[in-house]
């Protein structure tokens, strides 16, 4: 195993850490970014993808910091990538990830969890390796948040704030799903339950539009049985970028960074961009969007559950009061940034930052500096 340390990316904040990993005979090819743990060890996700770059684990790390501080976590930020096709499967995929535990097994500072292409079973193979991941199917003592959906749920108690916040209820607002994965199948499901209509969704295999409705569950189920979104019957196939361009309320973007860019933020037609994913929309197209009154607030505000959940399964905690505290803080720092918006004339993400930099930066005094 090849580790090579480098830090290219550094400023004040971090990163404290940025690993590669390389096991030719595995193979393993991964990145741990380990950005800043003034707060404590760095809990974030592994994701798997092909094309990652230590630029988009880094970037993808520090969302994780500012993440963390804001839900008031004793953690830092941090993310690992493993560079592999996303089709990747069975014992071929558990050598990989066991793999991927071994090489980390000394990176104490760094808690893995779940992301893109890792899951429960991914996290229960690390903790058979070191004993270190959170996100762990329940019986080996975890909160299964993929399962329990716990992103997609702080996602709705975000959409009910900004709802709030412009005067207007959830009922019948129409949403447009961008990656119907696991964030995605839960923010669709939970938004149903407050009285939304999904109108559309998207795989990395295509996207379906049916203004008239489609059934969360019916589409959890084919995506289940069937593998793609284009399986579902009651539905047009649209081209995967019609989806951001097309008439509905609220926008969920939940699959890769870099979604909603200044290309195409001006076709965006919803009120609500809601930001599912990390870094789905770029700092460009936030202040379009504030300019021209499209709400969305910062993604490690909204999308924190998951971090959430795994920060109350780490001291042991249970599902019932992982989304009770993600109600609880997801509620509380919606309200938080919306309202120094407004009296502090703020954009949203400086006002998200705001608050996650003084908690940081309180930390870090107590951070050796010699
Ligand atoms: N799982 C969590 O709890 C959690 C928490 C916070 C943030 N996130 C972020 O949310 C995003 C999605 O995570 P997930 O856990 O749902 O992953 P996932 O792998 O379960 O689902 C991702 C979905 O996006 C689709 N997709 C990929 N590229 C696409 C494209 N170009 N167009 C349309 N769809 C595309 C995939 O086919 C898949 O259906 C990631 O950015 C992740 O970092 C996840």
């Amino acid at each position: 195993m090849e580790t090579i340390y480098c830090n290219t990316f550094a400023d004040e904040w971090g990163p404290a850490k940025i690993v590669h990993l390389f096991e030719p005979s595995l193979p393993l090819k991964a990145i741990v970014v380990i950005d800043n743990i003034a707060l404590g060890p760095a809990i974030g996700g592994v994701r798997i993808a092909p094309d990652l770059s230590t630029e988009e684990v880094f970037r993808l790390a520090r969302t994780m910091t500012w993440k963390n501080a804001a839900a008031g976590l004793p953690h830092g930020g941090g993310k690992a990538g493993i560079v592999m096709a996303s089709t990747v499967a069975g014992s071929e995929k558990e050598r990989a990830i066991r793999g991927f535990a071994r090489a980390i097994a000394d990176l104490k500072e760094y808690i893995p969890g779940p992301d893109m292409g890792t899951d429960e079973t991914c996290m229960a193979y690390i903790y058979d390796e070191i004993q270190r991941s959170v996100g762990r199917p329940k019986i080996t003592g975890g909160i299964p948040l993929d399962e329990l959906g716990v992103t997609g749920f702080g996602l709705a108690v975000a959409a009910e704030q900004i709802a709030d916040h412009l005067g207007i209820s959830l009922r019948g607002l129409r949403v447009a799903v961008q990656g119907f994965g696991s964030v995605g199948r839960a923010v669709a499901r939970f938004l149903e339950q407050r009285g939304c209509l999904l109108v559309a969704a998207s795989d990395s295999t295509g996207a379906i539009y049916n203004p008239k409705g489609i059934d969360p569950a019916r589409l959890i189920a084919v995506k289940k049985d069937r593998g793609r979104v284009l399986n579902y019957p009651d539905a047009d196939a649209i081209p995967l970028e019609t989806l951001f361009t097309l008439p509905c309320d609220i926008l969920v973007p939940a699959a890769r960074p870099d979604a909603i860019t200044m290309a195409n933020a001006s076709c965006v037609q919803a009120r609500i961009v809601l930001q599912g994913a990390n870094i789905p929309v770029t700092p460009e197209a936030e202040s379009y969007f504030q300019k021209c009154g499209i709400s969305t607030l910062p993604d490690f505000i909204v999308n924190a559950g998951g971090v959430i959940c795994t920060a109350v399964e780490y001291r042991r905690g249970s599902a019932a009061e992982a989304f009770q505290t993600i109600t609880e803080k997801i509620k509380e720092n919606c309200r938080t940034v919306l309202h120094s918006v407004q009296r502090d004339n703020l954009s949203p993400r400086e006002a998200a930052y705001r608050l996650a930099q003084d908690r940081v930066r309180q930390a870090s005094r107590y951070q050796r500096h010699f």
